[in-house]
């Protein structure tokens, strides 16, 4: 490993907004780097967890991979993430590098704050990088999103406190199109590495183990860094998170009737969807279901249903303006019966 900071344990935070490319980062980089020994934090925004379950299908050993479930790591990270990196502490020098995976609506700066001054973290680990995962398609509406007064806008601050930008999704926009973002970007923070991606994949050689962490690019951005971020100031009530779970199989058609007239209604609101589904007539195919805004990825997972898994679809949906009882009872009513044959 290139470090300059020999015996501790180096973190890559990565942020990015709500379905920027993060988990589709962190299982890349699971993939490409065969190398190192690789421990990931995940934190998820989203009453029902998802993603642990994407990532853990590249994981080698189940234990290498640690769900922080109490809540944003950015607004509890004295509590969860400071327990959890007290806790690997033991277990640390097992690892070349940590991934923390924060969730799409975490400030990176608490996190910062704490890990460059809380002794316990800087005498075992330092933050080799801040990569930021930006959604070509929907980063700049959520850049320009107003908060109300107090609060952090998650997005620019995403992007202010990081050393990398994967510009991602580069795919679905135009040459114009990335021009005017790379621009945008840039008065936001000139500092940065930018790298364009597709799926996430960028050179890794240009992101792990560079100990390219900048504080004073940070400081040279908020000059009261280590006045301010002593307390998280972001509020995520102002989006909602929806969990739904039930057991029993989907009808296909209906389903997708049903999230064909929820997109064409509230696209702009619904900032992620995350679903995993069962099928009627699918065998023992467990499906995957992605949405960011309009744009939907829909496929079998990885993995089938394992024999004595209990078959219960699972679906977050995020956003504003939820409807928590509508959006159960619609999707309740895409259940295949049988005697709707
Ligand atoms: N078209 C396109 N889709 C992409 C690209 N990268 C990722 N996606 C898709 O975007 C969706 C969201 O990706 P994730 O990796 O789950 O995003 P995330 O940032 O982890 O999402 P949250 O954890 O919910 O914040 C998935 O359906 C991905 O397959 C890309 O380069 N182009």
């Amino acid at each position: 490993m290139s470090t300059n900071k020999e015996g501790l344990t180096p973190i890559t935070v990565i942020t990015g907004f709500l379905g920027a490319g993060k988990t589709t980062f962190v299982n890349y980089i699971l993939k490409e780097q065969n190398e190192w020994k690789i421990c990931v934090l995940e934190n998820e925004f989203g009453e029902v967890s998802i993603d642990d379950g994407l990532v853990a299908e590249s994981l080698d050993a189940p234990e290498d991979l640690i769900t922080m479930d109490n809540g944003c790591v950015c607004c509890s990270v004295r509590g969860d993430l400071v327990r959890t990196l007290g806790q690997l502490t033991k277990r640390r020098k097992e690892f070349h590098a940590i991934l923390l995976e924060t969730t799409g609506l975490a400030d990176p700066a608490p996190i910062v704050y704490t890990v460059q001054t809380n002794s316990k973290m800087s005498e075992n680990y330092y933050i080799d990088s801040i990569v930021c995962l930006a959604d070509c398609k929907h980063v700049t509406a959520h850049l320009d999103e107003v908060k109300p007064e107090g609060n952090v806008n998650e997005a620019l601050q995403q992007v202010a406190f990081a050393d990398k930008i994967l510009l991602n999704k580069i795919d679905l926009v135009t040459p114009e199109e990335k021009k005017i973002l790379k621009d945008r970007l840039a008065t936001i923070n000139k500092f940065a590495t930018v790298i364009e991606t597709e799926k996430s994949r960028a050179p890794l050689e240009k992101i792990l183990g560079l100990n390219s962490f900048n504080m004073e690019s940070i400081l040279n951005y908020d000059p009261e860094f280590f006045e301010n971020y002593e307390t998280s100031k972001h509020n995520t009530d102002l989006v909602q998170s929806v969990g739904i779970k039930f057991q029993g199989n989907l009808h296909a058609q209906w389903f997708n009737m049903f999230m064909m007239d929820l997109l064409k209604e509230r696209a702009a609101d619904l900032y992620r969807t995350k679903g995993l589904l069962s099928f009627h007539g699918q065998g023992d195919t467990k499906f995957v279901f992605q949405g960011v805004h309009e744009q939907i990825n829909f496929g079998p997972a990885k993995e089938p249903w394992a024999k004595d898994e209990v078959r219960e679809n699972k679906f977050v949906f995020i956003g504003k303006d939820l409807n928590r009882e509508e959006l159960t009872k619609s999707l309740m009513e895409c259940l295949y019966k049988e005697e709707a044959k």
